[in-house]
Protein backbone atom coordinates (compact mmCIF):
# COMPACT_ATOMS: atom_id res chain seq x y z
CA UNK A 1 0.00 0.00 0.00
CA UNK A 2 1.32 3.10 -0.97
CA UNK A 3 -0.69 5.76 0.30
CA UNK A 4 -3.75 6.02 2.89
CA UNK A 5 -6.34 8.55 3.70
CA UNK A 6 -8.02 8.97 6.37
CA UNK A 7 -11.24 11.44 7.87
CA UNK A 8 -11.02 13.15 10.75
CA UNK A 9 -13.34 15.13 13.13
CA UNK A 10 -13.65 18.21 15.13
CA UNK A 11 -14.73 18.41 18.43
CA UNK A 12 -16.60 20.73 21.25
CA UNK A 13 -16.71 20.53 25.00
CA UNK A 14 -20.18 20.03 26.03
CA UNK A 15 -18.62 20.49 29.81
CA UNK A 16 -15.37 21.83 30.30
CA UNK A 17 -14.35 22.27 34.02
CA UNK A 18 -10.98 23.45 34.72
CA UNK A 19 -9.89 22.66 38.40
CA UNK A 20 -6.98 24.30 40.45
CA UNK A 21 -3.12 24.72 38.21
CA UNK A 22 -0.77 21.90 38.45
CA UNK A 23 2.80 21.69 39.41
CA UNK A 24 3.67 20.71 35.67
CA UNK A 25 1.95 24.03 34.12
CA UNK A 26 -1.54 22.10 33.32
CA UNK A 27 -4.93 22.15 35.20
CA UNK A 28 -6.66 19.02 36.19
CA UNK A 29 -9.81 18.68 34.13
CA UNK A 30 -13.57 17.33 33.66
CA UNK A 31 -13.71 17.57 30.27
CA UNK A 32 -16.62 16.57 28.29
CA UNK A 33 -15.63 15.87 24.48
CA UNK A 34 -17.82 14.98 21.53
CA UNK A 35 -17.05 14.92 17.50
CA UNK A 36 -18.92 16.52 15.25
CA UNK A 37 -19.19 16.72 11.49
CA UNK A 38 -16.73 19.08 10.54
CA UNK A 39 -13.65 17.25 8.72
CA UNK A 40 -9.70 17.53 7.64
CA UNK A 41 -8.60 15.01 5.77
CA UNK A 42 -4.92 13.54 5.91
CA UNK A 43 -3.22 11.36 3.36
CA UNK A 44 0.49 9.82 3.99
CA UNK A 45 2.06 8.71 1.42
CA UNK A 46 5.67 6.39 1.94
CA UNK A 47 8.51 8.76 1.42
CA UNK A 48 12.16 8.57 2.40
CA UNK A 49 12.11 11.55 4.70
CA UNK A 50 9.48 13.52 6.48
CA UNK A 51 7.36 15.83 4.91
CA UNK A 52 4.01 17.58 5.79
CA UNK A 53 1.45 19.96 2.98
CA UNK A 54 -1.18 22.20 4.20
CA UNK A 55 -4.22 22.86 2.09
CA UNK A 56 -7.69 24.35 2.45
CA UNK A 57 -9.29 26.57 5.10
CA UNK A 58 -6.84 28.80 6.68
CA UNK A 59 -3.58 26.39 5.62
CA UNK A 60 -1.26 29.51 5.81
CA UNK A 61 -1.34 29.43 9.48
CA UNK A 62 -0.03 25.92 9.94
CA UNK A 63 3.29 24.87 10.47
CA UNK A 64 4.50 23.46 7.41
CA UNK A 65 7.46 21.83 9.33
CA UNK A 66 8.79 19.85 12.72
CA UNK A 67 6.18 22.32 14.56
CA UNK A 68 3.00 20.38 12.86
CA UNK A 69 1.48 18.33 14.87
CA UNK A 70 0.80 15.55 12.31
CA UNK A 71 4.54 15.51 11.43
CA UNK A 72 5.24 15.18 15.51
CA UNK A 73 2.51 12.13 15.58
CA UNK A 74 4.72 10.05 12.66
CA UNK A 75 7.98 11.17 14.30
CA UNK A 76 6.52 9.50 17.82
CA UNK A 77 5.50 6.86 15.82
CA UNK A 78 8.40 5.97 14.06
CA UNK A 79 9.97 5.87 17.38
CA UNK A 80 7.78 3.57 19.07
CA UNK A 81 8.12 0.95 16.36
CA UNK A 82 12.25 1.47 16.46
CA UNK A 83 12.56 2.26 12.76
CA UNK A 84 13.24 5.74 10.52
CA UNK A 85 10.43 5.33 8.34
CA UNK A 86 9.59 8.06 5.96
CA UNK A 87 6.05 10.04 5.15
CA UNK A 88 4.80 12.71 2.95
CA UNK A 89 1.68 13.90 4.92
CA UNK A 90 -1.27 16.36 2.75
CA UNK A 91 -3.20 17.74 4.94
CA UNK A 92 -7.06 19.35 3.80
CA UNK A 93 -7.92 21.92 6.30
CA UNK A 94 -11.74 22.30 7.05
CA UNK A 95 -11.60 22.24 10.94
CA UNK A 96 -10.56 26.12 11.55
CA UNK A 97 -7.51 26.40 12.92
CA UNK A 98 -6.52 27.74 16.58
CA UNK A 99 -10.48 27.91 16.86
CA UNK A 100 -11.38 25.30 20.05
CA UNK A 101 -11.87 22.83 17.84
CA UNK A 102 -9.16 20.91 18.47
CA UNK A 103 -7.89 20.60 14.52
CA UNK A 104 -4.30 20.11 15.60
CA UNK A 105 -5.20 17.19 17.69
CA UNK A 106 -7.34 15.45 14.79
CA UNK A 107 -4.85 15.59 12.26
CA UNK A 108 -1.93 14.09 15.05
CA UNK A 109 -4.88 11.40 15.68
CA UNK A 110 -5.26 11.12 11.85
CA UNK A 111 -1.81 10.96 10.74
CA UNK A 112 -1.47 7.97 13.71
CA UNK A 113 -3.83 5.85 12.26
CA UNK A 114 -2.54 6.30 8.76
CA UNK A 115 0.62 5.84 9.76
CA UNK A 116 -0.07 2.57 11.72
CA UNK A 117 -1.58 1.52 8.44
CA UNK A 118 0.61 2.46 5.79
CA UNK A 119 3.72 1.04 7.78
CA UNK A 120 1.69 -2.22 8.52
CA UNK A 121 2.68 -1.68 11.71
CA UNK A 122 -0.98 -2.75 12.90
CA UNK A 123 -0.35 -1.26 16.64
CA UNK A 124 -3.35 -1.44 18.82
CA UNK A 125 -5.59 1.39 19.88
CA UNK A 126 -4.09 1.40 23.36
CA UNK A 127 -0.60 1.77 22.12
CA UNK A 128 -2.02 4.89 19.78
CA UNK A 129 -3.54 6.44 22.77
CA UNK A 130 -0.13 5.88 24.83
CA UNK A 131 1.80 7.91 22.11
CA UNK A 132 -1.59 10.70 21.48
CA UNK A 133 -0.96 11.45 25.28
CA UNK A 134 2.32 12.56 24.83
CA UNK A 135 1.49 14.40 21.92
CA UNK A 136 -1.05 16.89 23.53
CA UNK A 137 -4.05 16.45 25.67
CA UNK A 138 -6.73 16.17 23.36
CA UNK A 139 -4.91 13.81 21.23
CA UNK A 140 -6.72 10.76 22.56
CA UNK A 141 -9.90 12.16 22.62
CA UNK A 142 -9.34 13.07 18.74
CA UNK A 143 -8.18 8.94 18.52
CA UNK A 144 -11.37 8.01 19.95
CA UNK A 145 -14.20 9.80 18.68
CA UNK A 146 -18.00 9.97 19.72
CA UNK A 147 -18.85 11.52 22.88
CA UNK A 148 -16.19 11.33 26.02
CA UNK A 149 -15.31 12.24 29.36
CA UNK A 150 -11.68 13.21 29.76
CA UNK A 151 -9.92 13.65 33.47
CA UNK A 152 -6.48 14.76 34.14
CA UNK A 153 -5.42 16.84 31.62
CA UNK A 154 -7.65 15.55 29.26
CA UNK A 155 -5.93 12.75 28.60
CA UNK A 156 -7.91 9.69 30.52
CA UNK A 157 -10.48 9.23 28.77
CA UNK A 158 -14.31 7.36 29.40
CA UNK A 159 -16.51 6.70 26.52
CA UNK A 160 -19.75 7.91 27.38
CA UNK A 161 -23.55 6.50 26.30
CA UNK A 162 -25.68 8.94 23.75
CA UNK A 163 -28.68 8.49 22.62
CA UNK A 164 -29.34 9.68 19.31
CA UNK A 165 -27.91 12.79 17.35
CA UNK A 166 -27.49 16.28 17.83
CA UNK A 167 -27.64 19.34 15.58
CA UNK A 168 -25.10 22.55 16.08
CA UNK A 169 -24.29 25.52 14.45
CA UNK A 170 -20.95 26.86 15.03
CA UNK A 171 -19.69 30.95 14.54
CA UNK A 172 -16.57 31.58 13.40
CA UNK A 173 -14.28 34.15 14.15
CA UNK A 174 -11.49 35.81 12.62
CA UNK A 175 -8.12 35.11 13.86
CA UNK A 176 -7.49 32.40 16.80
CA UNK A 177 -7.03 32.42 20.67
CA UNK A 178 -3.79 30.82 21.64
CA UNK A 179 -5.04 27.49 24.54
CA UNK A 180 -1.55 28.50 26.52
CA UNK A 181 -3.00 32.08 27.11
CA UNK A 182 -6.64 31.53 27.32
CA UNK A 183 -5.48 29.27 30.82
CA UNK A 184 -3.24 31.31 31.84
CA UNK A 185 -6.20 34.55 31.60
CA UNK A 186 -8.53 31.83 33.20
CA UNK A 187 -5.82 31.67 36.42
CA UNK A 188 -5.65 35.71 36.49
CA UNK A 189 -9.30 36.29 36.59
CA UNK A 190 -9.60 33.77 39.54
CA UNK A 191 -6.75 34.82 41.48
CA UNK A 192 -8.04 38.54 40.92
CA UNK A 193 -11.05 37.19 42.39
CA UNK A 194 -9.48 35.59 45.56
CA UNK A 195 -11.81 32.24 43.98
CA UNK A 196 -11.03 28.76 45.37
CA UNK A 197 -10.35 26.63 42.81
CA UNK A 198 -13.32 23.16 43.19
CA UNK A 199 -11.72 20.10 41.89
CA UNK A 200 -13.58 19.37 38.68
CA UNK A 201 -16.73 17.33 38.67
CA UNK A 202 -18.64 15.44 35.47
CA UNK A 203 -22.52 16.80 35.48
CA UNK A 204 -24.72 14.47 36.59
CA UNK A 205 -27.63 16.22 34.47
CA UNK A 206 -25.35 16.35 31.45
CA UNK A 207 -24.33 13.02 31.36
CA UNK A 208 -28.53 12.12 31.78
CA UNK A 209 -29.22 14.75 29.12
CA UNK A 210 -26.90 12.58 27.43
CA UNK A 211 -28.16 9.00 27.74
CA UNK A 212 -31.38 10.39 26.71
CA UNK A 213 -30.27 12.23 23.60
CA UNK A 214 -32.59 15.22 25.02
CA UNK A 215 -31.03 18.18 23.35
CA UNK A 216 -33.43 20.64 25.38
CA UNK A 217 -31.94 19.49 29.00
CA UNK A 218 -28.23 19.16 27.36
CA UNK A 219 -28.56 22.89 26.16
CA UNK A 220 -29.51 24.01 29.99
CA UNK A 221 -25.94 21.94 30.90
CA UNK A 222 -23.21 23.07 28.73
CA UNK A 223 -20.72 24.93 30.67
CA UNK A 224 -17.24 25.89 29.59
CA UNK A 225 -14.70 27.31 32.52
CA UNK A 226 -12.63 28.83 29.60
CA UNK A 227 -15.55 30.81 28.46
CA UNK A 228 -15.10 33.73 30.61
CA UNK A 229 -11.36 34.18 30.14
CA UNK A 230 -11.75 33.36 25.87
CA UNK A 231 -14.32 36.91 26.61
CA UNK A 232 -12.16 38.85 28.25
CA UNK A 233 -9.21 38.10 25.70
CA UNK A 234 -11.97 38.62 22.59
CA UNK A 235 -14.72 40.88 23.42
CA UNK A 236 -17.00 40.15 20.56
CA UNK A 237 -17.68 36.83 22.00
CA UNK A 238 -20.10 38.46 24.20
CA UNK A 239 -22.20 39.64 21.26
CA UNK A 240 -22.13 36.47 19.27
CA UNK A 241 -23.05 34.55 22.51
CA UNK A 242 -26.11 36.81 23.21
CA UNK A 243 -27.47 36.49 19.57
CA UNK A 244 -27.28 33.04 19.69
CA UNK A 245 -29.68 32.69 22.63
CA UNK A 246 -31.63 35.72 21.47
CA UNK A 247 -32.35 33.83 18.15
CA UNK A 248 -33.57 30.71 20.10
CA UNK A 249 -30.48 28.08 20.17
CA UNK A 250 -30.99 25.80 22.88
CA UNK A 251 -27.72 26.33 24.62
CA UNK A 252 -24.50 28.77 23.69
CA UNK A 253 -21.08 28.68 24.71
CA UNK A 254 -17.19 28.82 23.50
CA UNK A 255 -15.60 25.87 22.14
CA UNK A 256 -13.05 24.63 24.52
CA UNK A 257 -10.58 27.62 24.36
CA UNK A 258 -12.40 29.47 21.90
CA UNK A 259 -12.64 31.93 19.58
CA UNK A 260 -15.41 29.77 17.49
CA UNK A 261 -18.92 29.29 19.77
CA UNK A 262 -20.89 26.86 19.43
CA UNK A 263 -25.21 26.56 19.29
CA UNK A 264 -27.32 23.68 20.02
CA UNK A 265 -30.35 23.14 18.01
CA UNK A 266 -33.31 21.38 18.47
CA UNK A 267 -33.26 19.62 14.78
CA UNK A 268 -31.66 19.83 11.44
CA UNK A 269 -34.06 22.40 10.53
CA UNK A 270 -34.01 24.22 13.39
CA UNK A 271 -30.00 24.32 12.85
CA UNK A 272 -30.33 25.57 9.62
CA UNK A 273 -32.71 28.42 10.66
CA UNK A 274 -30.16 29.55 13.45
CA UNK A 275 -27.35 29.60 11.21
CA UNK A 276 -29.37 31.75 8.86
CA UNK A 277 -30.79 34.05 11.79
CA UNK A 278 -26.67 34.30 13.25
CA UNK A 279 -25.37 35.39 9.50
CA UNK A 280 -28.08 38.17 9.00
CA UNK A 281 -26.96 39.23 12.72
CA UNK A 282 -23.55 39.59 11.55
CA UNK A 283 -21.73 38.25 14.38
CA UNK A 284 -19.33 35.36 12.68
CA UNK A 285 -16.80 35.70 10.04
CA UNK A 286 -18.58 32.09 9.02
CA UNK A 287 -21.02 29.66 9.67
CA UNK A 288 -20.90 25.87 9.67
CA UNK A 289 -23.69 23.44 10.29
CA UNK A 290 -22.59 19.82 11.94
CA UNK A 291 -24.19 17.16 13.64
CA UNK A 292 -22.58 14.86 16.78
CA UNK A 293 -21.67 12.51 17.67
CA UNK A 294 -19.74 11.00 15.14
CA UNK A 295 -17.06 8.36 14.93
CA UNK A 296 -13.07 8.92 15.08
CA UNK A 297 -10.44 9.23 12.25
CA UNK A 298 -11.99 6.52 9.53
CA UNK A 299 -9.65 5.19 6.39
CA UNK A 300 -11.29 6.73 3.35
C1 LIG B 1 -8.80 23.76 25.90
C2 LIG B 1 -8.86 22.39 25.29
C3 LIG B 1 -10.21 21.75 25.67
O1 LIG B 1 -10.38 20.50 25.08
O2 LIG B 1 -8.77 22.33 23.89
P1 LIG B 1 -8.70 23.50 22.75
O3 LIG B 1 -9.83 24.42 23.01
O4 LIG B 1 -7.36 24.16 22.85
O5 LIG B 1 -8.87 22.79 21.43
C4 LIG B 1 -7.72 21.49 25.84
O6 LIG B 1 -7.70 21.41 27.24
C5 LIG B 1 -6.35 21.88 25.31
O7 LIG B 1 -5.70 20.72 24.91
P2 LIG B 1 -4.42 20.77 23.93
O8 LIG B 1 -4.63 21.81 22.88
O9 LIG B 1 -4.14 19.38 23.50
O10 LIG B 1 -3.35 21.32 24.93
P3 LIG B 1 -1.82 20.90 25.19
O11 LIG B 1 -1.09 21.00 23.89
O12 LIG B 1 -1.75 19.62 25.96
O13 LIG B 1 -1.37 22.10 26.14
C6 LIG B 1 -1.23 23.43 25.69
C7 LIG B 1 -1.24 24.34 26.90
O14 LIG B 1 -2.58 24.44 27.43
C8 LIG B 1 -2.56 24.48 28.84
N1 LIG B 1 -3.31 23.31 29.38
C9 LIG B 1 -3.70 22.31 28.56
C10 LIG B 1 -4.42 21.24 29.07
C11 LIG B 1 -4.72 21.22 30.45
N2 LIG B 1 -5.38 20.22 30.99
N3 LIG B 1 -4.32 22.24 31.24
C12 LIG B 1 -3.64 23.29 30.72
O15 LIG B 1 -3.29 24.24 31.45
C13 LIG B 1 -1.09 24.47 29.27
O16 LIG B 1 -0.70 25.81 29.39
C14 LIG B 1 -0.40 23.83 28.07
O17 LIG B 1 0.94 24.24 27.94
N1 LIG C 1 -1.93 20.17 11.84
C1 LIG C 1 -2.20 21.33 12.46
N2 LIG C 1 -3.38 21.93 12.28
C2 LIG C 1 -3.66 23.10 12.92
N3 LIG C 1 -2.81 23.76 13.71
C3 LIG C 1 -1.62 23.21 13.92
C4 LIG C 1 -1.28 21.98 13.32
N4 LIG C 1 -0.05 21.66 13.73
C5 LIG C 1 0.35 22.65 14.55
N5 LIG C 1 -0.58 23.60 14.66
C6 LIG C 1 -0.50 24.82 15.52
O1 LIG C 1 -1.33 24.62 16.65
C7 LIG C 1 -2.06 25.79 16.98
C8 LIG C 1 -3.43 25.39 17.56
O2 LIG C 1 -4.17 24.80 16.56
P1 LIG C 1 -5.58 24.05 16.64
O3 LIG C 1 -5.39 22.65 17.07
O4 LIG C 1 -6.22 24.28 15.33
O5 LIG C 1 -6.40 24.90 17.70
P2 LIG C 1 -7.02 24.67 19.13
O6 LIG C 1 -5.88 24.25 20.05
O7 LIG C 1 -7.60 25.99 19.48
O8 LIG C 1 -8.07 23.64 19.01
C9 LIG C 1 -2.16 26.58 15.65
O9 LIG C 1 -2.07 27.94 15.90
C10 LIG C 1 -0.99 26.09 14.81
O10 LIG C 1 0.09 27.00 14.82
Amino acid sequence: MNSVTVRVPAKVNLQLAVGPLRDDGYHDLVNVFHAVSIFDEVTATAETGMSVRVEGESADQVPEDDDNLAIQAALALARHAGRSYGVNLIIRKSIPVAGGMAGGSADAAAALVACNELWGLGLPMDDLLEIAADLGSDVPFALLGGTAVGTGRGERLTPLEVAGTFHWVFALADGGLSTATVYAECDRMREAMGEKVAWPRAGESLLAALRAGDAKALGAELTNDLQPAAVMLRRSLARTLDAGREQGALGSLVSGSGPTCAFLAESEAHAGELAASLKSAGVARDLIIAHGPVPGPTVV
